[in-house]
């Protein structure tokens, strides 16, 4: 099995990775978990695939499912989860282990984080979105009206287990939209991993398990070492946000229903800050046109054109940009690359020169 540890003084903790994890893992999850009592929060669909091997660790504990999908992380859910958790006497020395995708690990993580003011969380993440990010970091939360992840805490997990063999059931869009944020941890800072992507990126949406547990050890480690040296996204941590300040604004276009997942508009969200930053005369062409390639070449989407119809404005987009958590004074701040494998954290970025970018994106699409 593959070990990352995340170095965070008294909150460090492991990141177990490997087909059959899980079952391996019997004893490291009991000592996470230790004497207080532990409730699983668990995906539905996940639920109904893998509650056996779940079981067969894990025992007999009490189980709340969350229906599958991104609307599930809501005031409504938050509300029901926590009740359930606390009438399964889940006390502040228990447990709250998040069985699922990112909407599940964010959503448990989120009521972890404020079950009795804090208690402890493990992650077993069954997406490849959620085995190479959301699992990791300590971000967690729900989206509101006005937009994505507006409420919720820093929690670190105790222990994140990342059990490949899961991945045999996700489907293939799924697998896709992971594989962007997979994307992301090569073209924000990691030229050699881009290029290792450029030749074996289809072996991992095929799910060899060489090339998958590479793929996932390399971006948990990347991952790993910015939130080491930066928690709470005061600086650097941002850079994980690559595509995001568009990716977000897209997906709350569509209304969370499912037709834009967030691997997805983070796809579109990660070619646009290209094309903005070759428009800006910050990245060359040819770059932004190799990342634009790498991103396409997962089967993702790259365009707003290519999304499903919907009627989108430049203000729509702008306003929604605003509601970004990094906006600083009023003002934008971006991840802009300036290369495959260099961005950097650009701030006051004129509003005005995004709305005008935004309106070209649009009459392209
Ligand atoms: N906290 C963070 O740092 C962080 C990082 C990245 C993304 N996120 C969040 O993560 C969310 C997206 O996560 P996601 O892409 O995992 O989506 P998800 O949790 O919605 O899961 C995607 C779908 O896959 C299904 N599924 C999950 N595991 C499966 C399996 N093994 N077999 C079959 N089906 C399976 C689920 O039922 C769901 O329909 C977004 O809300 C995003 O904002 C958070
Ligand atoms: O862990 C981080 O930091 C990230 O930014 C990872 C992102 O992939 C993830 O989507 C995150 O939830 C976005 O964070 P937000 O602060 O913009 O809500
Ligand atoms: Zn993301």
């Amino acid at each position: 099995m593959r070990e990352v540890r995340v170095e965070l003084g008294e909150r460090a903790y492991d990141i177990l990775i490997g087909p059959g994890a899980l079952p391996a893992s019997e004893g490291r999850l009991r000592a996470a978990i230790g004497r207080g009592r532990a409730a699983i929060v668990a995906d539905e669909a996940v639920w109904a695939l893998h509650r056996d091997v779940v079981t067969a660790v894990l025992g007999d504990l009490p189980i709340v499912t969350v229906p599958s999908g991104e609307a599930t992380k809501s005031w409504s859910e938050y509300a029901r989860v926590s009740e359930a958790l606390l009438a399964a006497d889940v006390g502040r020395d228990g447990t709250v282990i998040a069985l699922g995708g990112g909407v599940t690990g964010d959503l448990a993580g989120f009521c972890a984080g404020t079950l009795r003011r804090g208690c402890n969380l493990i992650q077993l993440p069954t997406t490849l979105l959620s085995q190479v990010d959301s699992s990791v970091g300590g971000k967690t939360g729900i989206n509101s009206r006005q937009g994505k992840n507006l409420v919720g805490v820093f929690h670190q997990p105790s222990l994140v287990v990342i059990d490949t063999a899961l991945l045999d059931t996700l489907p293939d869009r799924e697998m896709r939209a992971g594989y962007a944020e997979v994307v992301k941890y090569a073209l924000l800072g990691d030229a050699p991993f881009a290029s290792w992507l450029e030749a074996h990126g289809g072996d991992v949406l095929r799910r060899a398990p060489a090339a998958l547990a590479e793929a996932i050890e390399t971006s948990c480690r990347a991952k790993a070492r910015i939130v080491a040296e930066d928690e709470r996204e005061g600086g650097r941590r941002a850079l994980l946000n690559l595509g995001h300040t568009f990716g977000h604004a897209i997906e709350a276009a569509y209304g969370y229903d499912g037709r834009v997942l967030h691997g997805e508009g983070v796809a579109v969200g990660m070619a646009m800050a290209y094309r903005y930053a070759e428009a800006q005369g910050i990245c060359d062409g040819a770059e932004a046109e190799r990342a634009v390639a790498l991103i396409a070449g997962g089967g993702l989407p790259t365009t707003l054109g290519e999304l499903p119809a919907e009627p989108l404005t430049a203000d729509g987009l702008l306003t929604a940009m605003y509601q970004d958590k990094k906006v600083e004074g009023g003002a934008l701040t971006l991840i802009l690359p300036r290369a495959v494998g260099d961005s950097y954290v650009a701030k006051s970025v004129a509003g005005d020169t995004v709305r005008a970018f935004l309106a070209q994106e649009l009459a392209e699409a």
